[in-house]
């Protein structure tokens, strides 16, 4: 048998195709990555090799332990990296090296072809295995899955597609089990030849793995280059940031600094290891569908699960290891769902991920809001999912209000003025269109701060009552504010000798002019400037959540309540005006709806009614 009589050419994925081209034709000045990313792939492979011998225990037994290999070769001018981990049949090298199964390939590559250096993005993406083409310019990757006769070798230049084809009788007999991937290196990447320069990288970026990593030199015998243990296990006093930082970057498959990071083990009815980070930027796929966790389960050090949910999924940016010293190791990944022990870890850990989330608020409040900026949106998912921690995650929130960025609800109720008994808040697309919304004015002018809330999650978790510290939040969108009994600070706002429209007359002429459109009509205690606006009914839904809804056909919108300024000289005409007090009504209603950001019905009509009443204007 050899490799090339019966070699089979298959095509890249057109996803894949494009990354090598992208890697191959710009210049990324941290090409060290790809050692990186190759010994993770080792490392998952030797993890998977552990889980699966505990079910089938000779997988293990008939070759050598799980360990990884760095050959480098100077006379043939390659480089090796080789595991004796669980290995690929044929389907799986064809599979897992010549697709990307990733949700979001697409926006990862159209960033990737912007960005000036993209290890971050490679690294942040998780192309790991592809990287290794910025160093070389063919890989052949030898491997054979644990238990199996049979050896397959991928091999590619990095093109439109690969190789794929049994391996030579020398080749099986070199890889007894597990894979080796070598690289023929590009001639500007002969360094990484040099044993000091592999020698470096392991000790930056993957002195953790808990595998053996050995240096196989040309002369002499085999060394072993990183510490090989479990960072986790380790005890606090022994570790430095540095130790961390390391940590955190391999097992995230990161580039950033950790913004949070929590060490400790938990002793007494169970005992277990936690090594928990916090990112300080947000991955690509924070916001996927299928909302999956990043943690990993360990027993006894032997990797179960990626993702066993082990803390909520409003906490799915949270990296790192929980390691078990009781649940079973053969613990099935269907099992995990339901087993009480697992439970129990859960609400623990995840209360003191929140504990200390709020600890980082109190004392460094630099790292907090790295990973509020980053999260927050996500977090706020679980006002509305994690009922018991509400109030916990109310504490945690910050908020842009109209007093200024990053407030907390303590700051909020702290600063409550005067016979103020809510917390006010306002749901919209952007700050600056919030901040102009009439709804403000009558708050503003007695100086009530409002949370302007832009994150598509805040029309969500604002749907159910919820309150701080003894007080209700309340949108000002919504039902009826009385801001009557809180003192004006601006009182040239609301001079009270303005001539007020009267009321009953003004309502009773636009209800008839708009009949169906809304729900009522009413006189405003939330304008002071504006002559209308638009807000739900008091057991309505706000209608930034309305219009969300609607928009993904997940309901409908209700009619809306308009209510009028009655000092505006506009509402002030309307009532004395019966010849334009048709179009004066539309108006305020067409008007009410484009500040809160949507279409009047008929454009067109809006258009020429403005034209007219301007016209008369002008005429006059
Ligand atoms: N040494 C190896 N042994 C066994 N399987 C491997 C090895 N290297 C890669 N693979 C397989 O190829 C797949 C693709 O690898 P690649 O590095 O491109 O992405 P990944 O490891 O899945 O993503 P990430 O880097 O985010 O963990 C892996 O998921 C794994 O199934």
């Amino acid at each position: 048998m050899t490799t090339t009589v019966s070699a089979e050419s298959q095509p890249f994925q057109a996803e894949v195709a494009e990354l090598l081209h992208l890697m191959v034709h710009s210049v990324y000045s941290e090409t060290d990555i790809f050692l990186r990313e190759l010994i993770s792939n080792a490392s998952d492979a030797c993890d998977k090799l552990r889980y699966e011998a505990i079910a089938r225990p000779e997988l293990i037994t008939d070759g050598a332990p799980p360990e990884i290999r760095i050959v480098p070769d100077k006379k043939a001018d390659t480089l090796s990296v080789v595991d004796t981990g669980i290995g690929m049949d044929r389907q799986e090298l064809i599979d897992n090296l010549g697709t990307i199964a990733r949700s979001g390939t697409k926006s990862f590559l159209s960033k990737l072809t912007e960005a000036k250096d993209g290890a971050n993005l490679i690294g942040q993406f998780g192309v790991g295995f592809y990287a290794a083409f910025m160093v070389a310019d063919r890989i052949v990757v030898t491997s054979r899955r644990a238990g199996s006769d049979d050896v397959w070798v991928w091999s590619s230049e990095g093109g439109s597609g690969f190789e794929i084809a049994p391996a030579s009788e020398e080749a099986a007999k070199r890889v007894a089990r597990g894979t080796e991937i070598m690289l023929h290196l590009k001639k500007d990447a002969a360094k990484y030849l040099e044993a000091y320069e592999i020698e470096r990288i392991v000790r930056e970026y993957s002195d953790n793995i808990q595998f053996p990593i050995l240096l196989v030199p040309e002369e002499g015998e085999p060394r072993q280059i990183n510490s090989a243990s479990a960072l986790w296990q380790r005890s606090k006093s022994d570790l430095k940031p540095e130790d961390y930082k390391q940590a955190y970057q391999q097992i995230a498959g990161a580039f950033d600094e950790p913004a949070m990071t929590l060490h400790y083990r938990a002793e007494g009815r169970q005992s277990y290891a936690v090594l928990l980070f916090a990112p300080s930027t947000k991955p690509f796929d924070l916001f996927q569908v299928e909302r999956k966790g990043k943690v990993k389960l360990y027993v006894r050090r032997v990797f179960i699960a990626d993702d066993a949910e082990l803390l909520p999924a409003y906490l799915r940016f949270i990296r790192g290891v929980i390691d078990s010293e009781d649940l079973p190791l053969n613990i099935s990944r269907e099992m995990l769902q339901n087993n009480p022990q697992l439970a129990q870890i859960r609400k623990a850990v995840t209360t003191r991920v929140i504990n200390e989330l709020e600890t980082l608020g109190d004392k460094d409040q630099d790292a907090f809001t790295k990973i509020w900026d980053a999260f927050g949106p996500v977090i706020k998912e679980g006002l509305y999912e994690d009922f018991e921690r509400r109030d916990k995650l109310l504490a945690l929130s910050r908020f842009t209000t109209t007093a200024g960025e990053k407030r907390s609800l303590k700051q909020y109720v702290d600063d409550l003025k005067p016979n103020q008994t809510e917390v006010y808040y306002l749901v919209g697309d952007t700050i600056e269109r919030l901040k102009s919304n009439p709804k403000l004015e009558s708050a503003r002018a007695r100086g009530v701060e409002v949370l302007l809330l832009t994150d598509p999650v805040d029309a969500f978790w604002t749907s159910a009552p919820l309150e701080f510290g003894g007080k209700p939040l309340k949108s000002l969108s919504q039902g009826d504010v009385d801001f009557g009994l809180i003192p004006l600070t601006d009182d040239k706002a609301e001079t009270k000798d303005e001539r007020e429209a009267d009321a009953a007359t003004t309502i009773a002429v636009i209800k008839d002019a708009l009949g169906e459109r809304v729900s009522d009509v009413r006189a405003s205690q939330r304008l002071t400037a504006s002559a209308s606006c638009l807000v739900a009914g008091g057991d309505a839904r706000d209608r930034a959540l309305e219009r969300l809804l609607a928009q993904q056909n997940r309901g409908s919108v209700t009619r809306p309540i308009l209510e009028i300024n009655l000092r505006h000289p506009l509402v002030a005409a309307l009532a004395t005006d019966t010849a334009q007090a048709k179009d004066l009504a539309f108006l305020l209603f067409e008007q009410a709806q484009i500040l809160d950001g949507e279409m009047p019905d008929d454009p067109a009509a809006f258009a020429s009614r403005l034209n007219q009443l301007v016209l008369r204007g002008v005429a006059k």
